[in-house]
């Protein structure tokens, strides 16, 4: 679980983020969406303090990384995994070498160890058979599902996702949606995504965090989402007609049941 509590951040007397407050529970898809400039990706480094936030608390299972020491802070990295946008495969190793590299990096398994660990989550990430090819040899989606063996390999407890579905089919991000929330489930990770994508908003929100301008407007879920009252909400979520007309519908559907 991640409690943030009244989380600002500022750029040089810019104020970016002005004082978030909400939690995150573990074993659930955590989504935080909100216009093009909200500060969404800003919310996420600063939960990750790769931007050291101008103040508030952030608690990971109780413990505050604003009063971390350095050595705390690494330590706690070790926790977490992250698919960044950009954070890009290395071109020259394979999809099993990717995946291994943070075990590499970061533990003292024996070769054989990683291997089975490797192996388990490649077959976690369903890429069994692509294990020898190189990032260029294979798609989109498959890169992306080697970013996330790579950041679950180490077995995080929090799992920090920037625009996972960017650039993907609406098919592959069906796959790369039902993958995170599998993995979600499966580990108990606490997994906040950051997303513009809808069709993930009523699949695997778990819980909807919507920012606009560095405020949280609102909160809840995939259920409530589709008959919450906030007007900037409903105007952001509900922007292509087709879910406009999905929402009418169930609202009808509502009241003819009344
Ligand atoms: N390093 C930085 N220094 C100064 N300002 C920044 C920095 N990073 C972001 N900002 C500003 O913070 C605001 C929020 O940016 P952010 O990238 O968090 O938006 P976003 O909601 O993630 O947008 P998008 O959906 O387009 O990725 C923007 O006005 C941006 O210019």
């Amino acid at each position: 679980m991640i409690e943030v509590q009244d989380l600002k951040k500022e750029f040089d007397g810019t104020k970016v983020l002005k004082g978030i407050s909400t939690t995150f529970d573990s074993g659930k898809v955590n989504l935080v969406i909100g216009q093009s400039g909200s500060g969404k990706t800003v919310f996420l480094k600063s939960l990750l303090n790769v931007y050291e936030p101008t103040s508030g608390h952030i608690l990971f299972d109780g413990r505050d990384i604003m009063q971390m020491s350095r050595d705390e802070k690494q330590e706690l990295r070790s926790e977490i995994g992250t698919i960044f946008q950009g954070g890009a495969l290395f071109d020259s190793l394979t999809v099993e070498e990717n995946i291994t590299f943070p075990l590499d990096m970061f533990t003292n398994l024996t070769y054989r160890e990683k291997k089975r660990r490797a192996f388990e989550v490649m077959g976690s990430v369903k890429l069994d058979g692509a294990t020898k090819k190189l990032p260029a040899e294979i798609s989109g989606g498959m890169q992306k599902r080697v970013a996330i063996g790579r950041a679950i390999v180490n077995n995080p407890k929090y799992l920090f996702c920037d625009e996972p579905n960017s650039g993907l089919d609406p098919y592959t991000s069906n796959v790369i949606d039902d993958l995170l929330m599998e993995i979600t489930e499966q580990y108990k990770t606490t997994t906040i995504v950051n997303t513009h994508d809808m069709n993930s908003v009523m699949t695997i929100g778990q819980k909807i965090l919507y920012l606009k301008d560095g405020l949280k407007e609102w909160e809840g879920d995939k259920n409530t989402v589709m008959r919450a009252g906030n007007k900037n909400l409903i105007d952001f979520v509900y922007s292509s007609e087709l879910f406009k007309e999905l929402r009418e519908y169930l609202l009808k559907a509502d009241k003819s049941s009344i």
